[in-house]
């Protein structure tokens, strides 16, 4: 494992939220904020002139819901919503979907299944099988099955989920966006995360000079890894303190 250095003051921070931030839980609902956590983004955020940011397949309101104080601005919905501080979500690109009907479809694929759930979101929608792993290929095929008849959206593997998403999102895309403005211009980008969800967003901060440092196990592009949550809070804390 090759343990990133130290967050230079001039880097612009992009976090993850799930598996990163904070560890996997068994639904989504269930993750627990460790105590110390707002008071650790309150001080990067300081440390690093403002230049903080989530990005996180989750909407914005649901992170907000978790970390109501968090001073940075959110990208949310993989990049479909975006939220700066103390302003409300706004939808980015967005392109005409009947999300009800989403909706309802995903339900009745989850109902033919015990143990599935469905996690809707105002841009799309989540499949989860965490509970009934052996469920992965199916819910996989019906969920491809399902995008199909979704042009708009992007079938996104997670872990022990299968998401649709909009197209026109991606964590990358995202980052580029907080790369133009006021704050993050000219700084070096650096992103945490653990999925797969997060590569695209490593791989652009790589691509900007930056540094990418990938969440636990698995195949990655980025440069640098930590072990769980708790190693990416304690790297942070470090930096805090020197
Ligand atoms: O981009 P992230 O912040 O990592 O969000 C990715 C998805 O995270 C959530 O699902 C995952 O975490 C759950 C809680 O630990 C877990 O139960 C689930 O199995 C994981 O897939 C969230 O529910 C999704 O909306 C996010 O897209």
């Amino acid at each position: 494992m090759t343990i990133p250095p130290r967050l230079p003051p001039d880097a612009a921070l992009f976090l993850d939220f799930d598996g990163c931030l904070v560890d996997i839980a068994p639904t989504p609902d269930a993750v627990v904020i460790p105590d110390d956590l707002p008071g650790l983004l309150d001080r990067m955020h300081r440390r690093q002139g403002g230049a903080l940011a989530l990005i996180s397949g989750r909407e914005v309101a649901d992170l907000r819901r978790f970390l109501p104080d968090f001073p940075g601005g959110i990208a949310g919905s993989h990049g479909a919503e975006l939220a700066l501080p103390g302003q409300k979500a706004r939808a980015v690109n967005a392109q005409a979907l009947d999300v009800a009907a989403l909706h309802a479809r995903t339900r009745d694929l989850a109902a033919r299944h015990d143990g599935l759930m469905v996690e809707p979101k105002a841009h799309g929608v989540v499949l989860h099988y965490r509970a009934v792993p052996d469920l992965a290929e199916w819910a996989a095929g019906a969920m491809a099955e399902l995008a199909g008849d979704y042009p708009m959206l992007a079938l996104q593997p997670a872990k022990m989920a299968f998401e649709l998403r909009p197209a026109e999102a991606g964590k990358d895309r995202a980052l580029a966006r907080f790369m133009d403005m006021p704050g993050f211009a000219g700084r070096i980008p650096v992103y945490a995360g653990d999925d797969l969800t997060d590569e695209a967003g490593m791989a652009e901060a790589q691509s900007r000079g930056g540094f990418g440092i990938k969440i636990g196990e698995g195949q990655s592009c980025a440069k640098y890894r930590l072990e769980n949550p708790r190693a990416l809070r304690s790297w942070l804390d470090s930096a805090c303190r020197s």
